[in-house]
């Protein structure tokens, strides 16, 4: 479990002061998967600072399992820094060393017997699928490869956490894929709770439980990752969902309804779960004899549950129209005005 109790982290820029966390109040419980996104200067790297021991928050307290290391003497911190495990974008590896020796580092640091260290990093190699790489170097090695070298490095110390900081950035889609399936098997085999920093959704969308989402330094919105994906509040926020949810509305279609000399009733339907699969749509055209144009739709699957997106135009008298609504709403599907979206 990983806690931020009002933490503030204050830069001094020659005369200036960067205040680049601002009162980060966070728990991410253990064995979760927690993503913090943002835009770049959002903050997202000086809050992982403050979890792996590089940084000391300006104010306030991080806890990891109840503990406050924002307080630890030399030698706590070096003790503490063993259940923390990290991962980089540019991986952060040896490259005079070979991937045994990489991964066997903090291990060898730790003065862990020989004989030991062969067997845990035999295990490691195993397990991030590397079995037979283990006396190359890592110039030899694809970006997904020393990333999977990066992984079983930061799991050598038995961590109970994973700090990742952007470490799909700067792998192709497909390898990322294959990273982030890595770090879910991480997460539910070993039991290691993850913090990860992104300034990509859909890595949030693929591997996360929760969601925050900083700016400026402040966490502006927080919740899971189907409620967020689902019913994003802040702007920003609806900018990183709608990056990743294609359900951008097309211009001709913006302009339609954006049009005042046109009245249009038009709503965006929201399924969710199982109500994905009902024939609702076609059940409440017959019902209510109203005219349904559907002018755009999609479908995609959050957390493993389906959820479908639609921009249906309804036509038919107005009492028609909103006893309509209110039976799809009786059905747990949403459907809102898309004035606001369109403006
Ligand atoms: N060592 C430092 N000295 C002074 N200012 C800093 C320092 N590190 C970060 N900052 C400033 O703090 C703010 C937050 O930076 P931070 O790197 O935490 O954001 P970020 O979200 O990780 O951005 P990026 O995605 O670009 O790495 C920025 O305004 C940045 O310029």
């Amino acid at each position: 479990m990983i806690e931020f109790k009002k933490v503030t982290k204050t830069y001094q820029s020659g005369k200036e002061d960067v205040h680049a966390l601002n009162g980060i109040d966070l728990t991410v419980e253990t064995g979760e998967i927690y993503g913090v996104i943002g835009f770049s200067g959002a903050g997202k790297s000086s809050l992982i600072r403050t979890v792996n021991l590089l940084e000391r928050p300006s104010s306030g307290h991080v806890l990891i399992n109840g503990k406050d290391i924002s307080k630890l003497s030399a030698s706590e911190i070096r003790k503490t820094r063993k259940d923390i495990g990290m991962i980089f974008q540019h991986f952060n590896l040896l490259n005079s060393k070979t991937v045994f020796h990489n991964i066997a580092m903090p291990l060898i640091l730790a003065n862990t017997p020989k004989r030991q260290i062969k067997e845990q990093v035999k295990e490691l190699l195993d397990f991030v699928g590397l079995a037979d790489q283990a006396e190359k170097y890592p110039d030899q090695l694809s970006g997904g490869q020393k990333q999977r070298i990066g992984i079983a490095r930061a799991l050598a110390t038995n961590p109970s956490v994973l700090l990742c900081d952007e470490a799909t950035s700067a792998l192709d889609p497909q390898t990322t894929q294959s990273i982030l399936e890595l770090l879910r098997r991480v997460n539910r085999e070993y039991n290691i709770t993850i913090l990860l920093i992104t300034h990509e959704m859909g890595v949030i969308r693929e591997i996360c439980d929760k969601v925050a989402v900083l700016e400026a330094g402040k966490v502006i919105e927080q919740g899971t990752v189907f409620d967020i994906f689902t019913n994003p509040q802040q702007p920003t926020t609806q900018r990183f969902v709608r990056s990743v949810m294609n359900d951008e509305l097309p211009e001709s279609l913006l302009k339609k309804i954006r049009d005042p000399n046109q009245n249009h009733t038009i709503y965006r339907i929201q399924f969710i779960g199982a109500s994905v699969g009902q024939p609702l749509m076609s059940r409440i055209s017959r019902e209510y004899n109203l005219d349904l144009n559907v002018l755009f739709g999609n479908i995609t699957e959050l957390q493993g549950e389906p959820y479908g997106n639609l921009i249906v135009e309804f036509n038919g008298p107005a009492r028609e129209i909103q006893k309509a609504l209110a039976d799809i709403r009786l059905n747990e599907v949403q459907a809102e005005e898309v004035r606001n979206y369109a403006s």
